[in-house]
């Protein structure tokens, strides 16, 4: 039997979820904003419950290892974000390029005078240079965004090689090239700070750990163009955003389009009166087929967890558990701590 948290509240802190689990409880959908360490899962064991899933990709709200120690899995809902985040990261990009937000205010505070020259002027985006921090599923879909959609050059930043991406990149540029075009090119940067220095626009798709906490800071700001764009659609915590406030400050022509935010749901101080940043409440994720696709991967994680099912054996597939038209396979989409937990892997 599921039971779906009808609180009023938006937000659950740890207490009413403790409350919510009872004496009973074999398995839990939570999301991004709620703290699952030690409290919640020996909460959630003591329940009966061996199963938790994030209604998110993101999973840095989450104790993988206090969920271990009680042999809880923890589901994430990869792949079902993937276009709709890139999409966002995309209009930020574009938005902060263009001065949409400012020129919208001005039309409506009935300041339009008529055409002008300077006015709004913004970044032209064809032939610059993109650049992207962790070309994972995200980060590689928007890169081809930008350099499919304008033209764009690519340099980008990750532990790993994209070579999905670079191959596109190389195949978008031979195409324009036997078009008569200047063919876009692509580079994988050695170190990030490269792509601070050499991009235009710069969008960030880490994962949040250790290593990506304030990975953009004051001294790694200062190294980007002073007329740069700075995109985040990851987490909030990738960015000292007092050191981005100040930034913004000294830098008129500096932009940043911004979904997430270090200590959501609120901005640092002064981060709302800067006209040169774009703030939306972290919806890149917010499009109604994403949105479904998310709960759907976190119910059967949670569903197929309690079943005995196994873990399916590719996260960057999970179209067979959103076809409508046909039962999903008997798998979880999506367990982070399948190996940990010993847990057999789908054959299908
Ligand atoms: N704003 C939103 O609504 C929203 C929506 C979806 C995802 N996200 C965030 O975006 C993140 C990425 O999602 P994804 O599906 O692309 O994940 P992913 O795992 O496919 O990609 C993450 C990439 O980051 C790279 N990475 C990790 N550490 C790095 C480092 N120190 N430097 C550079 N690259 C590093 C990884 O190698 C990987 O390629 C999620 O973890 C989540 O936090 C936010
Ligand atoms: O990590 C995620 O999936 C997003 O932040 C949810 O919108």
């Amino acid at each position: 039997m599921f039971q779906i948290c009808t609180q009023k509240k938006t937000i659950l802190s740890v207490e009413d979820i403790i409350s919510l689990i009872g004496n009973k409880c074999d398995g839990v959908i939570g999301q991004l904003t709620e703290d699952w360490g030690e409290t919640l899962f020996s909460a959630l064991s003591r329940a009966g419950g061996k199963a938790f899933s994030n209604m998110a990709v993101g999973y840095n709200n989450v104790d993988v290892n206090a969920a271990n120690k009680y042999g809880v899995a923890v589901g994430n809902t990869p792949g079902v974000l993937t276009e709709t985040t890139a999409e966002l990261a995309a209009s930020l990009s574009l938005s902060a390029a263009r001065r949409i937000v400012e020129a919208d205010n001005f039309m409506r505070a009935g300041l339009y005078d008529g055409w002008l020259p300077h006015l709004f002027v913004g970044n032209l985006l064809k032939g610059q240079t993109v650049g992207v921090i962790g070309a994972g599923r995200i980060g590689s879909a928007y890169a081809r965004m930008m350099v499919e959609g304008f033209k764009m050059n690519l340099i980008y930043y990750d532990l790993y090689q994209a070579t999905r991406l670079e191959k596109f990149v190389t195949a978008y540029g031979q195409f324009l090239k036997a078009n008569g075009e200047q063919p876009v090119t692509w580079k994988r940067a050695s170190s990030m700070e490269e792509v601070l220095r050499e991009a235009d626009v710069i969008s960030l798709h880490p994962i949040l750990d250790k290593t990506t906490y304030h990975l953009i800071n004051k001294e790694r700001l200062a190294m980007m163009k002073k007329e740069a764009i700075l995109v985040n659609c990851s987490r909030g915590p990738v960015i000292h955003e007092v050191a981005l406030v100040e930034h913004l400050k000294a830098n008129p022509m500096f932009r940043v389009g911004l979904d997430v935010f270090e200590d959501e749901p609120y901005m640092k101080p002064g981060l709302a009166d800067m006209k040169n940043a774009i703030v939306v409440p972290h919806i890149a994720s917010a499009s109604k087929w994403t949105r479904e696709g998310m709960a759907t991967l976190a119910a059967l994680n949670v569903l197929g967890k309690i079943k005995g099912y196994p873990v399916w054996s590719d996260t960057n597939r999970v179209e067979p558990f959103l076809d409508e038209k046909s039962r999903p396979p008997a798998a979880c989409p999506s367990i982070v701590n399948s190996k940990s937990l010993g847990l057999p892997v789908s054959k299908l």
